[in-house]
């Protein structure tokens, strides 16, 4: 099977901004300040030859380097628009790094992605909290149970072209349509809202896709966030659900270069991320349960769990690509759904193993 890995890394900047093309009645029109998250995703850069094992660490080194005169900044001194989607822009420019996707988040609740081939899409976050139970679901499954979640939703447009002020119309008309479904969904039991009588994660997706598409023709993607561990996306066409799991492992790096740290005996909190995608089962309403994947995974987890990682059988060293390649390859065996196993060795940094040879359009590494 045909696998591509991506690294990616995250940082944080501290910048004030005013959005000066927007109406002087607009918050944003005025001097304010964020702290902004900024992520870069890329595949293996050929430049990186002599980094090998180091491929996160030199993304991450990139990173806050092409951030750093944003920091501490008056962003409008730097570009004349710094819109969450200009500053991606501008930050691909400064990294030049081929087929690189950036996350450029002004807020939790918003932000601009650019993909690696140049679409801007933007980002609005919402929450809801709801009542629910799965009724299909086989008699003893907890989700069988009356119970309730803080629900996340992710909601993506792609820019109609790259102009804060028609970004700033097109954010407005998304929460707008948003208002009226959150009516219908906040402080809620979703079994008894209309076409939510099965109200799993998937169908929760199809749903809000369904009650927004046609006003909002630019919507590139629904993410349902269920619980702090797992959810999930929907285009209009697919369904794709992540399930989280952590695990506490020590390791050695045998590649690092001569007299550097990370040959050092060292620890990480991993967390690591499998992106399924699969038909809904009619009956079910939901694509491969999400018990069932942390489930089916448990052979792998036993082996990478409060172990030293280098003991691991045909791993070839302990570096965060070949540790998701590694784990990859194995779960595929079990779970043939699997299209991306994404690792983070510390927060917001880490590799993805995709399936194929180009990032899933579904993949938001900012979440
Ligand atoms: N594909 C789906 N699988 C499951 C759904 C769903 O909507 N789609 N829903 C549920 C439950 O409603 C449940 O709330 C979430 O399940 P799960 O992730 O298994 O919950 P846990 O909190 O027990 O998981 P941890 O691994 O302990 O974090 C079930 N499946």
């Amino acid at each position: 099977m045909n696998r591509t890995v991506f690294y990616f890394a995250t940082t944080q900047f501290e910048g004030a901004r005013q959005l000066v093309q927007l109406p002087n009645t607009h918050p944003a029109s005025r001097l304010h300040g964020h702290s902004f998250q900024t992520v870069v995703v890329t595949p293996v850069n050929t430049q990186w030859e002599n980094r090998i094992g180091m491929q996160m660490n030199t993304l991450m080194t990139a990173l806050h380097t092409a951030v750093e005169p944003l920091n501490y900044a008056d962003l409008n001194r730097q570009l004349p628009m710094p819109s969450d989607a200009h500053l991606a822009h501008w930050l691909n420019t400064r990294l030049a790094l081929p087929n690189a996707t950036l996350f450029v988040n002004s807020t939790p609740q918003q932000g601009a992605e650019l993909t690696a081939n140049h679409v801007v899409i933007l980002k609005r976050r919402y929450q809801f909290e709801a009542a629910h139970y799965l009724p299909q679901v086989p008699n003893g499954h907890p989700c069988g149970r009356m119970h309730g979640h803080r629900f996340g939703v992710i909601l993506r447009i792609c820019a109609l072209e790259l102009n804060v002020v028609t970004h700033s119309e097109q954010c407005n008309q998304l929460d707008a349509l948003w208002q009226t479904l959150s009516i219908e969904l906040h402080h809620q039991c979703l079994n008894h809202v209309p076409g939510l009588e099965n109200p799993t994660s998937e169908h929760l997706c199809q749903w809000i896709w369904q009650r927004l598409t046609s006003a909002c023709p630019a919507l590139f993607g629904v993410a349902v966030i269920e619980t702090a561990t797992a959810g999930c996306h929907y285009d209009g066409q697919q369904f794709c659900i992540w399930k989280d799991q952590r695990f506490e492992s020590a390791r050695q790096l045998c590649v690092a270069p001569a007299g550097d740290g990370h040959q050092q005996l060292q620890g990480h909190s991993y967390l690591l991320r499998l992106h399924l995608c699969a038909p809904l089962d009619t009956v079910l309403g939901w694509t491969v349960d999400y018990g069932e994947v942390k489930a089916l995974f448990q052979p792998i987890y036993a082996q990478l769990d409060h172990h030293l990682l280098n003991e691991l059988p045909q791993l070839t060293d302990t570096d965060v690509g070949s540790l998701v390649t590694w784990i990859s390859a194995r779960a595929t065996n079990t779970q043939p759904e699997l299209v991306a196993v994404e690792l983070q060795q510390q927060p917001g940094c880490g590799a993805i193993c995709c399936v194929g040879e180009s990032l899933p359009p579904f993949l938001m590494l900012d979440h």
